[in-house]
């Protein structure tokens, strides 16, 4: 039976992951794999329900912080856990390194604070890769103007995703054992074929 893992995108909004995932999932599964694709915040009914407060209701940091963490106990033990125990691979749009980037380096909630949810939430789980699209803010702020209306957190403004890049990137170098930083600012091709040889990669490991 195939290795079921369990890979994570993640960027700053507009940074292009979400047109990225349908390649992916296609990649894995031309090689075997059944794949689960959901999201966060949401991939449950009650996560989604979530989602729906974060993405637009006004709330202290740490009550953000706490739902994020609250929709993912749920997501984990209603979607991921079981599907990793099936052998599914699972495909995640943004898991726990969203929260460091957001409310971490965003919103400068205490890094010890996200640690102590993550160990109390999920100690044992970490993605096998994490792909991380990265790209300079005003080319995020282009697209996104070009693409849809903003959420909460596409309202923010420049330097609160310039401190979400940053630490997303801090991780990157933290973690370098799952994290690939993708060169997001190229023509969608080029990224596939990135993106190409690093699933060949990691499958073949
Ligand atoms: N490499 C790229 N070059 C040009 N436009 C892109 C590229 N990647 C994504 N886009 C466009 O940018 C917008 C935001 O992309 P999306 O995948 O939704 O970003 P994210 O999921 O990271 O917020 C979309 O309109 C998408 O078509
Ligand atoms: C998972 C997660 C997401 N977020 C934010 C990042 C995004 O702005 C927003 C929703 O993510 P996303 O699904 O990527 O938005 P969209 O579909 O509009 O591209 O939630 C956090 O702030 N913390 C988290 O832990």
């Amino acid at each position: 039976m195939k290795k079921a893992l369990f890979i994570t995108f993640e960027g700053i909004d507009g940074a292009g992951k979400s047109t990225h995932i349908p390649f992916v999932v296609g990649l894995l599964q031309q090689a075997g794999h059944k794949v689960i694709s959901t999201r966060e915040p949401g991939g449950t009914k009650l996560g989604e329900q979530l989602r729906d407060l974060l993405l637009h209701q006004a709330m202290h940091l740490e009550t953000e912080a706490l739902l994020m963490f609250a929709a993912r106990r749920e997501h984990i033990a209603q979607v991921i856990e079981p599907a990793l125990a099936r052998g599914d691979t699972v495909v995640s749009d943004r898991f726990t390194d969203a929260s460091f980037a957001y409310q971490g380096g965003g919103r400068k909630l205490a890094l010890s604070k996200l640690d102590a949810l993550e160990n109390w939430v999920h100690p044992h789980l970490q993605p096998d890769l994490t792909l991380l699209f990265d790209v300079p803010l005003e080319v995020a702020r282009t697209r996104l103007d070009a693409a849809r209306d903003p959420d909460k957190f596409e309202q923010e403004q420049s330097n609160f995703f310039a401190d979400t890049r940053a630490e997303y990137l801090r991780r990157a170098a933290e973690f370098p054992e799952r994290f690939r930083v993708i060169n997001s600012n190229r023509a969608i091709a080029d990224i596939q074929h990135e993106l190409t040889q690093i699933i060949a990669s990691v499958l073949a490991a």
